[in-house]
């Protein structure tokens, strides 16, 4: 059996405010750092190890990554991080709090911004100095691979080669590869893993710090897929991630 770990990293400072947050490189939330301690205890105390480890150039998918490779006590692991493991670009509504933006454009447009699967957010101007291509850590990336703005569509457009160029050899090779990322990056992996239509990956919430297991057969067809953690807890989490979009 062949198998694929991922986990949506701990809680934000943005997730706790609500705000959109896409590429803006905001820290763990305390409770965040608790997630991430929590899902490497998880793996530990269920027998997982990892060869390789995968994850995004923003803070908060790294330091949840550390927390759980500490957990496993695998701190040695290499580590790759690529911006193709970023969150979905949010575009001009990063830094805007959810619920407002649901309050002035209604609930309907914020769950077509959040969750339709080919729809743009408005994009950033170029000029932005948060635009990608204006930022130090993304100098070495060509500017017009860096999006303003990017919809599920889109962003299974970068993650899914990045996934099946580096990531899915060394499954098949044998290894047992971690990947820490973002809700909606993971929906673009889940999405294409588990051939979730279009209208379905509408309903797909990630819940935070939560591993996701992935298992495939020897010719990498998928085999099954599961949280680690009870039914109910899930269904908490992942109402939770749904409900940011409602007017409070
Ligand atoms: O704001 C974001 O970047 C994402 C993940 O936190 O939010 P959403 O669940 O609204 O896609």
């Amino acid at each position: 059996m062949k198998r694929l770990v991922c986990v949506r990293h701990g809680e934000s400072e943005w997730n706790k405010e609500n705000r959109f947050t896409g590429w803006s490189d905001v820290d763990l939330s305390a409770k965040g750092h608790e997630e991430a301690k929590q899902a490497g205890r998880t793996l530990k105390s269920q027998g997982y190890t990892f060869d390789i480890a995968y994850t995004s150039v923003l803070k908060r998918a790294i330091h949840t990554l550390d927390h759980v490779l500490d957990g496993l006590n695998q701190v040695y692991l290499p580590v790759v991080k690529s911006w193709k493991l970023n969150e979905r670009h949010y575009g001009a509504l990063q830094g805007l709090n959810k619920a407002d933006t649901a309050a002035k454009y209604g609930e309907k447009q914020v769950l077509i911004w959040r969750r339709s699967f080919d729809v743009l957010p408005p994009l950033m101007k170029e000029d932005d100095p948060h635009a990608p291509r204006n930022e130090a850590m993304y100098k070495t990336v060509p500017a017009d691979e860096l999006p303003l703005g990017e919809s599920l569509k889109t962003t299974i457009e970068r993650v899914v080669p990045f996934y099946e160029q580096t990531i899915k050899p060394h499954i098949e090779g044998g290894e047992n590869v971690l990947v820490v990322a973002h809700g909606n990056s993971l929906r673009a992996l889940l999405k294409f893993l588990a051939h979730i239509d279009d209208d379905a990956i509408m309903g797909v919430n990630i819940p935070t710090g939560i591993p996701l297991v992935f298992e495939f057969d020897d010719d990498m067809r998928l085999v099954r897929y599961f949280y680690l953690a009870s039914q109910e807890e899930l269904n908490e989490k992942m109402a939770a991630v749904a409900n940011q979009g409602k007017v409070k």
